[in-house]
C-alpha cells in the first residue's frame, strides 16, 4: 500500500505547524523525516497515522493492504509502551486479542514474529528483566505482529544508548533485508537517517515546510556506519538544516 499526502497543513489556535506538504511513501520502503525541534515531525506522523485531522489538504491510501494485515498503520513509539504486568509474549499477543483469531493462529504469529526479532528465548521474560534495547525489539516485535502495511515509528531509537542504536539498526536492516516492510520514520539523528532510509525528508523549522528530499540509493545492507557515502550524505543534511536548527534554538530560548 502507497500513501500519498497532498498539501498537507496543520495549524494548533494560532500557532502554524505544518505547510503545504505533499509526499508519497512508497510501498516496501522507509522514509525518513528530519528537521529542527518543534517543526512538525511528530505532528506529521499522527497526521499519517489518521491520528489527527489535518485543517488542510488531504491524504490518501492508495492499493491493498498486505495479506493478512490486522491493522495497516501501526506505531513504535520512543518510551517502548510495553505494559509491565505482561511477559514479552503477552505484550506481542495484546495486539493481537481484538481480531478473534484462533489461537494456534495467534500463537504462531508470536512465535514468527519473536523469531524475526530474536527474541524467542525471551517469551517468558517480564519487561522489567530486559534493557532498553529488548524492550524496543519487543515493541518492534508487536507491530510486526498486525502485519502493518506502513509502520510509523516515532524517535524509535532515542531512548537508547550510542552501541544499543547501533545494534536496533542492524536489527532493523536486517529485518528490512528479510522482508522489505513500509515505515515513516521520525528521528533527529541524521546518522539514524543515512542508514536506514531509502528516502529522507528534510523540514524546515515551524511551520514545517519541504526543504528538500534526499534519496539514498545505496542498499541498506550494504549501509556500513561512518562509510564515506554516508557519511556525504549526512553532512549534505546537516549543511540543509543546520541554519534552520540554530533559528529554531533561538526561538525557543526566546519565547
Ligand atoms: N496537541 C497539540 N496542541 C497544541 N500544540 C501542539 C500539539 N502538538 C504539538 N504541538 C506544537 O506543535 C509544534 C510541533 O510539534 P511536534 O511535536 O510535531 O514537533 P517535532 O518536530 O516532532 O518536535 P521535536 O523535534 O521536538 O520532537 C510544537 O510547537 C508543539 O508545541
Amino acid at each position: 500500500m502507497d500513501l500519498s499526502l497532498t498539501s498537507v497543513s496543520h495549524r494548533y489556535g494560532t500557532t502554524e505547524v505544518l505547510s503545504d506538504i505533499s509526499l508519497d511513501i512508497a510501498d516496501g520502503r522507509i522514509m525518513c523525516i528530519v528537521g529542527p525541534s518543534g517543526c512538525g515531525k511528530s505532528t506529521l506522523l499522527r497526521m499519517i497515522g489518521g491520528l489527527e485531522r489535518p485543517d488542510r489538504g488531504r491524504i490518501v491510501q492508495n492499493g491493498a493492504v498486505p495479506e493478512g494485515c490486522l491493522n495497516p498503520l501501526t506505531y513504535v513509539f520512543q518510551d517502548f509502551a510495553l505494559l509491565p504486568w505482561r511477559s514479552v509474549a503477552g505484550n506481542v499477543g495484546l495486539v493481537l486479542e481484538d481480531h478473534r483469531l484462533p489461537r494456534t493462529h495467534r500463537d504462531a504469529i508470536i512465535a514468527d514474529v519473536l523469531a524475526r526479532t530474536n527474541l524467542t528465548e525471551f517469551r517468558d521474560a517480564w519487561p522489567r528483566q530486559l534493557s532498553g534495547g529488548m524492550k524496543q525489539r519487543v515493541a518492534i516485535a508487536r507491530a510486526l505482529a498486525v502485519k502493518p502495511a506502513v509502520m510509523l515509528m516515532d524517535e524509535p531509537l532515542s531512548a537508547l544508548d550510542a552501541q544499543t542504536r547501533e545494534l536496533l539498526m542492524d536489527d532493523l536492516v536486517a529485518l528490512w533485508t528479510r522482508a522489505p516492510f513500509t515505515a515513516v520514520y521520525v528521528t533527529h539523528n541524521l546518522a539514524e537517517a543515512v542508514r536506514l532510509g531509502h528516502r529522507i525528508v528534510v523540514l524546515s523549522r515551524r511551520p514545517g515546510r519541504i526543504r528538500d528530499i534526499v534519496e539514498i540509493d545505496i542498499p541498506l545492507a550494504e549501509r556500513r556506519a561512518s562509510a564515506p557515502a554516508l557519511e556525504a550524505h549526512q553532512s549534505h543534511l546537516w549543511q540543509l538544516m543546520r541554519d534552520e536548527a540554530a533559528a529554531a534554538v533561538q526561538e525557543l530560548h526566546d519565547a
